[in-house]
Formats: structure tokens, C-alpha cells, sequence
């Protein structure tokens, strides 16, 4: 089970007033919205633009009461951390925080592993298992990527949710499940159930709370408080004595880069840059070759445009849509490092369709196989993910 499990919050200081309560009620008024900055500040979650203060003013509204908490969002711009803070701020903090890849459940295993089972429940289960259900017990279950639950699972979920009761595998008598579950996906839900991956009835369920996590694109104000959050987080592992800089030029190309991988895709360019440069001190412009790279493509699109203007109407939307076209699907083969399937998923597109779009382009996949994070990264800098 735990290899499903990415980590469980057992160890923390708790006012043991405050919780873990049985779910059903909201905290004390003492527990005011603003008590949760120093959750957000624990957390290390860092940002000061509108649509961040928005997105922990909601959070923190959502988590003061026990209903389901839906994210939604791009892959890496903070789903798993928001569930975190939603956990943080609710009166379940006290209790663990078990985080679950869904895609990494297998259909057969999924009752066992979600439930648990009694010993002997399976030919080959020689003891008894508690179930991620149990082991969140008082907490938090995080579900993430949870358009990839199997199905036969969404509908056992479903029967959780509602009933809030489960039975262990092997086991006749009902238990009561004491969690509250947040959600996330980097999918648009609308587009999973048109795709039938996702259960329309588990969706109404587990979006009580429904919260969409903006592109750090949409929030360029983020970008400089990141980095920097970043650099004093690296300096510090990796024991730099000094904090490295950045130039006035540096930072502009650090705000009007579009982020494709959001902030995962920053610290890993900052967590590069402090390790491969231990004797650096100023980030120069010239040291982000990529961005540069993405601001020439900026200019040369918008050199094209003008020339749009000298085409027929008809004419110049081909071109548009063409553009948009290659455009999009690369996009997609990019984030799914060459993998189609995934690809026209991502695009909510059947595979044949998105298979005709790349040969209509000539959009070879295998460019985008292999060398991921020269692709993800906007300079050499950061090889390892932390995730
Ligand atoms: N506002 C923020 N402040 C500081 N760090 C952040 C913030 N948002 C995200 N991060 C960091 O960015 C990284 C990616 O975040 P996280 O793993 O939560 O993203 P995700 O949306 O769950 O990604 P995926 O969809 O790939 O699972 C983590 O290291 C996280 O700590």
C-alpha cells in the first residue's frame, strides 16, 4: 500500500484542542481565516499577486469546513501543496496527511489498497492490511491525478463519499471512514468525462469546493518571490555561502517566460543554477539561453502578424489556425515527452485525430522522446526533478 502512499504527516506539534475532530463540524470562530498565513508561511508557499491571495483566501474559506476540495491546474503549480495548506487550515491538521498517486493503483489492487483487507482475503494475503482510507483516519486522503482512478474503483469511491462507510476486503461489517478528501488533476474534468475516464457522479461528488490554480504565466507578479524563495531554499541545502543574484535583464526574462511547467519548472532552473555555479554571484541574461531563445520566437510572432494583414481574411485565419496548430501539438508532445496516447489526452482529442494533426504538419514524436528536461528547462541547469 504505501507504494501508493507518497507521505504521511504523523509528527506534528498539535494543540490537541484543535483537532483531529470527527469531520462533521466547521473550527471555532477563534480559528480566523488569518490564522492560516502562518500555515501558508510553514508550508513555504510564497507569492504576493491578486490571483494568489484570491486562490488562499478560497482555500482557507474551503477548509474550515469538511466538504471535498477539488484543484485544478497545470502540472506543477502547487496542487499537491494547496492540498497541504487546505489540510493546514482545516481542523483536521492534527491528523496525517496521506497523499495517493491514483494512476499508480492497479484496477485489481485498488479495493485492498483504498480499504485494506482482512488476512486471508486473497489467496496470497497472508495478513491483515489497513487501507489509505484508515491511514488518513482523522486526516486528510489526497487524491491526486485522480482522473486516473480506475473505473470499477471511481464507483467504489463514489460509495465511499456518499455513505461515508467502507468494508474491508475479506470483511462483512461496515466501518465509518473519518476523512475529508481533496483532489487534484492536471486534466480539465470537463474533458475527462467527454472522454468517459472520469465518472460524471464521482466529479459532482468531489467538487463541493472547486478551485482552479492559474499558470504561473497568468501571474508574472510570483515570479521574482519564487525565485528568490528558491535560491535562499538551494543556497542553503546545497551550502553556497553567498546568495546568488540576479541582473535587472536576468529577472525580465524570468517574468515574461511562459513557464510550461510552471513552478516546478522554476526551482528546478534556480536549484540548477545554484549548484552548477558555485562561484557565480550575478545570473546574467545570457545564462538563460532558452528564455532568450522563447523572447526571439515572441518578437518573430509578432513580426508575422503584422504580415498577416497584408493576406486575404480567409488566408490569414489559415495561418493563424496552422500556426496555433503546430503550435498546440507540440505542446502536448512536449508535456508527454513524446507519448501520443497521453498527448491527445492531455488535448482531449482521440488519438487518431491528434495523429492526423501531427502528420498534417509532419510533427515527428520521437523529437520529443528522451531529453525531457532539455525540452522542460529553459537552461541546462536543474538535470534531477526533485519529484
Ligand atoms: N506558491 C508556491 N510557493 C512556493 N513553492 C511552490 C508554490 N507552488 C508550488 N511550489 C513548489 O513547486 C513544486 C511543484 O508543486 P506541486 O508538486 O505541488 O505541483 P503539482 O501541481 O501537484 O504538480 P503535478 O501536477 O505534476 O503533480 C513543489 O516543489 C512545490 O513546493
Amino acid at each position: 500500500m504505501r507504494a501508493f502512499a507518497r507521505s504521511r504527516d504523523t509528527d506534528r506539534e498539535c494543540d490537541s484542542s484543535l483537532g483531529p475532530r470527527t469531520g462533521a463540524e466547521p473550527p471555532p470562530v477563534s480559528e480566523s481565516l488569518d490564522s492560516c498565513g502562518s500555515h501558508a508561511e510553514r508550508l513555504g508557499i510564497v507569492g504576493h499577486s491578486g490571483l494568489q491571495r484570491k486562490l488562499l483566501h478560497d482555500l482557507q474559506r474551503a477548509a474550515r469546513f469538511d466538504a471535498e476540495v477539488f484543484l485544478f491546474g497545470e502540472t506543477g503549480v502547487g496542487k499537491e501543496l494547496y492540498a497541504r495548506f487546505v489540510h493546514e487550515c482545516s481542523s483536521r491538521r492534527c491528523g496525517p496527511f496521506v497523499a495517493v498517486n491514483c494512476g499508480a493503483i492497479p484496477e485489481a489492487l485498488f479495493e485492498s489498497e483504498m480499504f485494506g483487507r482482512t488476512a486471508g482475503a486473497f489467496t496470497d494475503s497472508k495478513s491483515k492490511s489497513e487501507g489509505l482510507v484508515a491511514a488518513a483516519s482523522g486526516g486528510t486522503l489526497f487524491l491526486d491525478e485522480v482522473h486516473e482512478l480506475p473505473r470499477s474503483g471511481q464507483v467504489k469511491l463514489l460509495r465511499l463519499l456518499q455513505e461515508k462507510e467502507y468494508r474491508l476486503l475479506g470483511e462483512v461489517k461496515l466501518r465509518r471512514a473519518n476523512i475529508r478528501v481533496v483532489s487534484a488533476t492536471n486534466v480539465h474534468p470537463d474533458n475527462s468525462i467527454r472522454d468517459g475516464v472520469l465518472r460524471q457522479d464521482l466529479y459532482y461528488r468531489l467538487n463541493a469546493n472547486l478551485m482552479t490554480i492559474m499558470p504561473l504565466r497568468e501571474r508574472p507578479e510570483d515570479v521574482e518571490l519564487l525565485t528568490d524563495r528558491f535560491v535562499e531554499k538551494y543556497s542553503r541545502e546545497y551550502c553556497r555561502p553567498d546568495r546568488l543574484q540576479f541582473t535587472s535583464a536576468a529577472r525580465r526574462l524570468l517574468a515574461a517566460y511562459p513557464w510550461p511547467g510552471n513552478i516546478r519548472q522554476l526551482e528546478n532552473l534556480v536549484r540548477g543554477l545554484v549548484c552548477q555555479h558555485p562561484d557565480a554571484i550575478e545570473v546574467q541574461a545570457d545564462d538563460l539561453p532558452i528564455m532568450q531563445r522563447q523572447d526571439g520566437d515572441r518578437r518573430e510572432t509578432s513580426e508575422q502578424s503584422m504580415n498577416l494583414y497584408c493576406l486575404s481574411f480567409q488566408e490569414a485565419k489559415e495561418r493563424v489556425v496552422d500556426r496555433f496548430e503546430v503550435d498546440y501539438i507540440r505542446e502536448m508532445l512536449r508535456r508527454s515527452q513524446g507519448n501520443i496516447c497521453q498527448s491527445a489526452k492531455l488535448a482531449g482529442k482521440n488519438r487518431r485525430a491528434f495523429f492526423e494533426l501531427m502528420r498534417k504538419h509532419s510533427i515527428d514524436a520521437e523529437e520529443f522522446k528522451g531529453g525531457s528536461d532539455e525540452a522542460m528547462e529553459p537552461s541546462s541547469a536543474g538535470p534531477n526533478k526533485p519529484r
